[in-house]
């Protein structure tokens, strides 16, 4: 039989310990919905105590949300050794599971809190006793456990001795610093689970050295029975151990335990994470990347048109995605049939190749060639007459000081021209609300806009190209198109137009 893992996500605790980063009230509800019911985690850490009133009316929400719903102990607060001054603080909030944070390494304990280990355990065991009385779960966090194990074993194992005493739950062990290696984490996590086989612990584990995933590999293959996670492996310094590869190394890698993860939500909620803070997800950063499951090379893309040859159990699938193939310099025409296919075109042997050198020269010149492209390219290669149906026939955009921004525009469908007056927050905001005027009256659709990019592009000798990408939505089909101009505003309305005629 499998051993249960349990899986608590500590993006809005410690995530929110990322430099720059606060969530609001209502993005902690949010995300904390999101990641109880969708992803289905185990547990969430949803705050600090005493850190500050606006936290105070976040946990409250949380905790109004989850009682009824029964999730209230599943919603932990870390606390503080404060003499119950954070006891008073969960009480106002609602909640009734506690981390308290405490000194795991000799050090800590004697130069921060300038406490004796006597002194330490006694206000622990006074701060269980009162906690108990009120019906809370305790678990306990043994701050800088891990430099603990490396330079004051005995006060550790002296701790664990009188916690094995103690009411609590749980104890967590994090690498505060992320200094661990995967050797020691092993080592380390096994002798304490054989030495206090009762004890449910938790490990926490850090990326200072990149190694947060390879140390919670090795946690859980010495038996720790939960592990602490964050989204987009969020947190202080270099982060947490990140949620989407941490779920995706246990599902494929050690087959003995099993999580009740549901992975599809995976990269909603990253994206939401995202969002929320305002941190973009890095291309290339496992499941959840943009790039992640973008072929590339010509060679990849051919042998995936013959039998999947470069498919692993990483399917994009799993995790409610899709794999692609990008255009650039080192596309083959296996690549460019990939998105062919995906247009619903086709091209015979000679054009094929054609279009294939032509994008071969763009990524050259370093230009960025998307999907969405391709219709033109081919347009402009083979000399066909591309059916273009939507044109942006003229404009005018009026920026002045102390009026709202405004457009007129005019615009051809099919070969029937509308036009359209509208104001907007900015110039690009007015153009839209025009042309949303116009599909309206049509009983057209837009998509949705979810994301919109501007830069130089790259390689661009000088700075007077602008190149703005937006990414659409249509029916939960995500798109993008791009536009390039010397102005910023029309380089997205041509953008936009390029959308207009693949809808
Ligand atoms: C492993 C981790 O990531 S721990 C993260 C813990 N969470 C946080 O730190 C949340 C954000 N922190 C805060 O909002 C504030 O630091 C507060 C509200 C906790 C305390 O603020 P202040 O009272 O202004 O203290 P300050 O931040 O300057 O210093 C921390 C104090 O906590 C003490 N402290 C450190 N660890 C603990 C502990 N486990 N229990 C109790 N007190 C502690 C320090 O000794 C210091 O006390 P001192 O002022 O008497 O010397």
């Amino acid at each position: 039989m499998k051993r249960m893992l349990e899986i608590m996500d500590t993006t809005l605790r410690d995530g929110e310990q990322t430099s720059g980063v606060s969530f609001s009230a209502s993005e902690k509800l949010t995300l904390a919905k999101l990641l109880l019911e969708e992803l289905k985690v185990d547990r969430i850490e949803v705050a600090s105590a005493r850190v500050s009133e606006g936290e105070l009316q976040a946990v409250q929400q949380i905790t109004k949300w989850a009682k009824p719903n029964n999730y209230l102990d599943k919603v932990e607060v870390l606390t503080f050794v404060d003499d119950g001054v954070s006891l008073e603080w969960m009480e106002k909030a609602g909640a009734i599971s506690q981390n308290l944070l405490t000194k795991g390494s000799l050090n800590h304990l004697t130069y921060q809190l300038k406490k004796t280990p006597v002194q330490h355990f006694k206000e622990i065991g006074e701060i269980f006793k009162a906690a108990s009385k009120r019906g809370f779960i305790n678990n306990i966090y043994l701050e800088d456990w891990s430099n603990g194990m490396r330079n004051s074993k005995e006060y550790v194992f002296q701790f664990l001795d009188f916690l094995s005493t103690q009411p609590i739950k749980r104890l967590l062990l994090p690498d505060t610093l992320g200094v661990l290696t995967y050797n020691e984490t092993y080592d380390y996590i096994s002798e304490i689970v054989q030495k206090y086989p009762d004890l449910h612990i938790d490990f926490h584990g850090h990326n200072d050295y990149d190694l947060g995933v390879a140390n919670i590999m090795e946690a859980v293959k010495a038996g720790c029975h939960g592990l602490h996670l964050t989204i987009n492996g969020m947190g202080e310094r270099a982060g947490n151990a990140p949620m989407a590869s941490a779920i995706a190394v246990i599902n494929d890698f050690l087959p003995g335990v099993q999580i009740n993860l549901n992975e599809k939500a995976l990269y909603k909620v990253s994206k939401l994470v995202s969002a929320f803070t305002g941190i973009s997800i890095p291309s290339n950063k496992p499941i959840v990347g943009d790039n992640v499951f973008t072929q590339t090379a010509g060679i990849h893309a051919d042998g995936d048109s013959k039998k999947n040859l470069y498919f692993s159990d990483l399917m994009p699938e799993r995790f409610g995605r899709k794999r692609k193939y990008a255009l650039g310099k080192m596309s083959g025409k296996a690549n460019i049939q990939k998105n062919l296919q995906e247009l619903g075109l086709t091209l015979n042997n000679d054009d094929l190749k054609k279009v294939t050198a032509r994008i071969i020269e763009l990524g050259d010149k370093k230009e960025r060639v998307t999907k969405d492209d391709l219709p033109y390219i081919i347009s402009d290669v083979l000399d066909t007459d591309y059916q273009q149906k939507v044109f942006v026939k003229s404009y005018v955009l009026t920026h002045s000081k102390g009026l709202r921004p405004s457009t007129t525009l005019s615009l051809e469908i099919d070969g029937k021209t509308f036009e359209e007056n509208a104001s907007g927050d900015g110039q690009y905001d007015a153009f839209m609300n025009a042309l949303r005027k116009i599909y309206k009256s049509q009983n057209m659709v837009l998509p949705r806009l979810t994301d919109y990019a501007v830069r130089i592009p790259p390689g661009s000798a000088s700075d007077a190209l602008c190149e703005t990408v937006i990414t659409w939505d249509i029916d939960g089909k995500e798109f993008t198109s791009r536009g390039l101009d010397s102005d910023q505003t029309v380089s997205a309305i041509k953008a936009t137009e390029k959308m207009l005629n693949l809808i």
